[in-house]
């Protein structure tokens, strides 16, 4: 196979990943929604270049902690099918930063557009 066509299988597999991501998991499903409402209220409100930087990049965090999560969770349960309390622990500190990345991203919101509408 040519180095393209490996280059091209290989994004394949990063999309299937992320068709996983929103069709098997119900969190991401709710970051999709969060995701278009806070895209929508940027350009509603018109908010600055700066703005949109920020954003993105506090976005593209909490997807990257749900995706982290999830993949993590799928690892767990290959590895470990039974009930391990280390299992649970490194669930639940995944699910954790996801909690943690979610809350600043509200903070991050509320930081951006409040002065926009007040
Ligand atoms: N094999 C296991 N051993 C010990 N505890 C586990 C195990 N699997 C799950 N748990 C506990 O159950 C919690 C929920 O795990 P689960 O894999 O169901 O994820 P979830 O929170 O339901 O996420 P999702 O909704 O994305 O599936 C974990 O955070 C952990 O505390």
């Amino acid at each position: 196979m040519s180095w393209l066509a490996q280059r091209i299988e290989s994004f394949g597999h990063a999309i299937r990943g992320v068709r996983t991501l929103l069709l098997e998991e119900h969190h991401a499903q709710l970051h999709l929604l969060a995701t278009l409402i806070a895209l929508t209220a940027g350009g509603l409100l018109g908010i600055s270049r700066a703005d949109w930087q920020v954003l993105i990049l506090t976005i593209a965090m909490v997807w990257l902690a749900e995706g982290l999560n999830t993949a993590l969770e799928h690892l767990c349960d290959a590895a470990v099918p039974e009930h391990h309390s280390l299992i649970g622990k490194a669930k639940d500190v995944a699910a954790g930063s996801v909690l943690i990345t979610a809350g600043f991203a509200v903070v991050m919101g509320a930081l951006i557009f409040l002065p926009y509408i007040f």
